[in-house]
């Protein structure tokens, strides 16, 4: 699956809705072995979710996007196909999130790349179960350090946490990528013995969730640090 949004595979409420139907049908090919998640864009994997869709919106329209992302999460964390990420850019939030549902991550080794949840940069602390997903990948305590400080890491950071499993020169990502596909046949039932604690804690809090997110992203104070980080985007580019 090649991620496709332009310019930086932002996730909006439409193309979240494609990438889980995506995934539902390729979870019913009884001929899929597995799926590799990449980007067709260059440098960048994925930004994360779409901070438009988080900015100036309606609680109804923040509700339906939040419940796009959780169907997102549930559908690649809980998937029974071999899951590759193959990270052939920038993964920043979302990204990240998204990168961490798979069973194993390699990334381009150029240092000019980061991934990480740095949602404390926006003003906004991350859902429990992205800290869940991340605590399930590189520990508790890097976890914590990573979240307070909404820490960015580069390829070699990234891998010396555990946060990516494997670095390969940029342009052999996805040579390296089939390759490890190909070793894992089907995946062992220990991935769900694994993850299903930590799906249950979210499919029973689901709509606690919804509420909760729409309540906190529709406030003053969080929709003005919004609008800042994207001022501050903008500002980036010039
Ligand atoms: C109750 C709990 C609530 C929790 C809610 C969960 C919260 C957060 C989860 C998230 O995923 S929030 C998104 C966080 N993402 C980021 O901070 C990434 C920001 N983007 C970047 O760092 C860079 O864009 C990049 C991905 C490294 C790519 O850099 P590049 O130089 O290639 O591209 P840019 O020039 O920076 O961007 C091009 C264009 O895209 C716009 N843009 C970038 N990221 C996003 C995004 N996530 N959503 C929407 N739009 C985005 C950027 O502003 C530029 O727009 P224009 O200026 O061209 O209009």
């Amino acid at each position: 699956m090649s991620l496709q949004n332009p310019p930086v595979n932002s996730l909006s409420l439409e193309f979240l809705t494609d990438i889980c139907i995506s995934v539902e049908k390729l979870e019913m090919d009884k001929t899929c072995r597995g799926l590799i998640i990449t980007s067709s864009l260059p440098k960048v994997f994925s930004a994360g979710l779409d901070i438009m869709e988080m900015y100036g919106k309606s609680p109804e329209r923040c509700g339906e996007f939040w419940r796009a992302v959780q169907e997102m999460w549930l559908k690649l964390y809980g998937s029974n196909m071999v899951t590759i990420a193959a990270i052939n850019g920038s993964s920043p939030a979302g990204g990240c999130l998204m990168s961490m549902t798979c069973d194993y991550r390699i990334m381009a080794d150029n240092p000019r790349y980061s991934i990480g949840l740095n949602e404390t940069q926006l003003g906004i602390v991350a859902p429990f179960w992205f800290k869940d997903t991340m605590t399930n990948t590189v520990g508790h305590r890097t976890t914590e350090l990573s979240l307070q400080l909404g820490q960015m890491y580069n390829p070699a950071e990234a891998l010396k946490i555990g946060l990516v499993d494997q670095l390969v020169p940029e342009d052999q990502v996805s040579h390296y990528s089939h390759t490890n596909h190909d070793q894992v046949t089907t995946p062992d039932r220990s991935k769900s013995m694994m993850r299903k604690p930590t799906i249950d804690k979210l499919t029973s809090k689901r709509e606690a969730d919804i509420q909760n997110f729409v309540s906190f992203i529709t406030k003053d104070s969080i929709q003005k640090s919004i609008g800042m980080y994207l001022e501050m985007l903008k500002k980036r580019k010039r």
